[in-house]
């Protein structure tokens, strides 16, 4: 770890962030690009969470085991797959990635942008007040003149059932960093479970994926459905509307045994749970503030934390529970270091929907893609949620081997379809895809929804002939067909 820097001034910055994870990055690097003066604090590897025990090694270790998928969905190239994963040449390219846990590039970037990094946890001391306590017990007092921005992230939870510390289970950090494949794996929760099960699935573990809903229950219905089916044609065994009653593992270096409400029970090598985040504000100091530690923190759409006097404190990215996304929260973090830079030069905030400090796309168009096999990908409301919400609406469905370009990219391309039409402004409200190479198809469906582009004008953005995304045009058609 390097040393704290030199402090500016009595340690007195124009902004200081709370946690350096991709949020913290970039309400630094736009705080900074505004002209401020930046304190950046953070307590175990600049890069957080997303960068070594979630989005990054995840997908590092899942794109290995869709290849594969993919290949053997084409005749010809399926030949030519002959072996199993390389479990070992894997793990190493997720180190790669990972940069072997080593911060010191992004620490470096964060000195490049012209902020200060300072080694510690942070704790908000009263307004505008933190304090960093270093490992070695050190303490540093750090005053903010205009913000502090709270981008602290969040934890894994896991359920209050019995014979959980006994068990010793995986998280996304195990889920993530491990170099071991366990023979039997069982992953409880129907959210991150399908990447984590899709992946040890592929490196060869015998998954029991364990839900007690359907699979993606966010999504549309056929999303879970299909990423069910693809799992179970991998050789999961993916069991719905179950719960862990209690675990135990009397033998720390044995077996785990699994005991299920229906009174059945399970025995694996590890279990991964994947059931939940809290925000990780549970010892920032909230109570010095008039707010309570440990709580999500509420905020405004240009993030400024409601209840707090005196608009100086932020909160971005996981802490505020918007969408638990990485790229969401960097948009809150472009955004909001936008604002920051704007009020502290006596600018007003453009705070109106769609305006420069405005995160309107957190409640209209937040994109999500799930890495599984098939992958499934969504942006907006699906039909239930704009229903209930009070909209007119009409759905368009179809399955994606409608359109050549599916069926050229995957012999029998499996995947389907969704449009929610807003019937009274004739505009997209929300779009779900699943199936193979729908990731990289979704940013269309986005721009669409935040875009509101009227279903008229989009006719005329025309697909390439023969590519995946032809099943716009064939959506749009059963749209004015019907
Ligand atoms: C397995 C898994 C896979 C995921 N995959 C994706 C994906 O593919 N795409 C996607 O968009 N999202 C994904 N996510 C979600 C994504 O990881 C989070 O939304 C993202 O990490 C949030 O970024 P953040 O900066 O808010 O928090 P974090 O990345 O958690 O960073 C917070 C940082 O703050 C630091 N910190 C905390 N408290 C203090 C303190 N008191 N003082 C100093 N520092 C502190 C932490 O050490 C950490 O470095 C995934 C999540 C999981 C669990
Ligand atoms: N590709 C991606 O975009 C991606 C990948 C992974 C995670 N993430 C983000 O990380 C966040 C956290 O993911 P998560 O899956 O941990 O949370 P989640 O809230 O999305 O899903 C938790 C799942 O666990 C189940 N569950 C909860 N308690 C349970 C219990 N006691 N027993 C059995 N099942 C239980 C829930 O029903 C649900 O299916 C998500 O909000 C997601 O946005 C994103």
């Amino acid at each position: 770890m390097s040393e704290a820097p030199e402090i500016q001034g009595n340690g007195t910055y124009d902004v200081i962030v709370l946690g350096a994870g991709p949020v913290g990055q970039n309400v630094a690097d736009r705080a900074r690009a505004g002209g401020l003066s930046v304190a950046v604090v953070e307590r175990e590897l600049v890069g957080g969470e997303c960068s070594y025990w979630a989005c990054v090694p995840s997908k590092a270790l899942l794109r290995p085991v869709i290849a594969v998928a993919d290949a053997n969905r084409v005749d010809g190239a399926r030949q030519a797959v002959t072996g199993r994963l390389d479990a070992d040449r894997v793990f190493a390219r997720r180190n790669r990635y990972v940069t072997d846990w080593d911060d010191g590039g992004q620490a470096q970037w964060v000195k490049s942008i012209g902020a200060d990094l300072f080694r510690g946890h942070g704790r908000l001391d009263g307004p505008r007040r933190v304090t960093v306590t270093r490992d070695d017990g050190g303490q540093r007092l750090l005053t903010a003149r205009h913000a502090v921005a709270v981008a602290t992230g969040s934890r894994p939870v896991l359920p209050d059932i019995p014979g959980i510390e006994e068990a010793r289970p995986w998280t996304n950090r195990r889920g993530t960093d491990s170099s071991t494949v366990p023979a039997r794996l069982a992953v409880v929760g129907g959210g991150v479970g399908v990447e984590m099960a899709t992946l040890w699935q592929g490196l060869g573990s015998q998954v029991t994926l364990l839900a007690r809903r359907r699979l993606l229950p966010r999504m549309e219905p056929f999303a879970g459905d299909l990423v069910t089916q693809g799992l179970t044609e991998a050789g999961a065994d993916v069991r719905i509307g179950v719960q862990v009653a209690a675990l135990r593992r009397p033998d720390p270096t044995g077996p785990v045994t699994l005991t299920l409400d229906d009174g059945s029970e399970l025995e694996a090598d590890e279990v991964l749970f994947a059931t939940g985040r809290t925000p990780a504000t549970g010892d920032i100091g909230l109570d010095t503030v008039g707010l309570t530690p440990g709580s999500w923190l509420d905020v405004d759409t240009t993030c400024l934390v409601n209840g707090v006097d005196g608009d100086w404190l932020y909160a971005l990215g996981d802490v505020n529970h918007r969408a638990l996304l990485t790229h969401q929260g960097k948009y809150q973090a472009r955004t909001a270091g936008d604002a920051i830079a704007a009020r502290a030069a006596g600018r007003p905030a453009d705070d109106e929907p769609w305006g420069d400090h405005a995160t309107t796309a957190d409640q209209h168009a937040v994109p999500q893609v799930f890495f599984t096999d098939p992958e499934a990908g969504a942006v907006g409301l699906t039909a239930g949620q704009a229903a209930d919400a009070g909209h007119r609406i009409r759905t368009v469905d179809l399955d994606f081997n409608a359109a050549q370009g599916a069926n050229l990219y995957a012999d029998g391309y499996r995947g389907h379809a969704r449009l929610v039409v807003d019937l009274d402004r004739e505009i997209l409200l929300g779009v779900t895809f699943v199936g193979p190479g729908i990731s990289e198809l979704l940013h269309s469906a986005t721009i669409a929804v935040a875009g509101e582009v009227p279903l008229k004008r989009l006719r005329h953005a025309i697909a390439c002939f023969p590519t995946v995304s032809e099943i716009w045009l064939f959506l749009l058609a059963a749209y004015q067909r019907d």
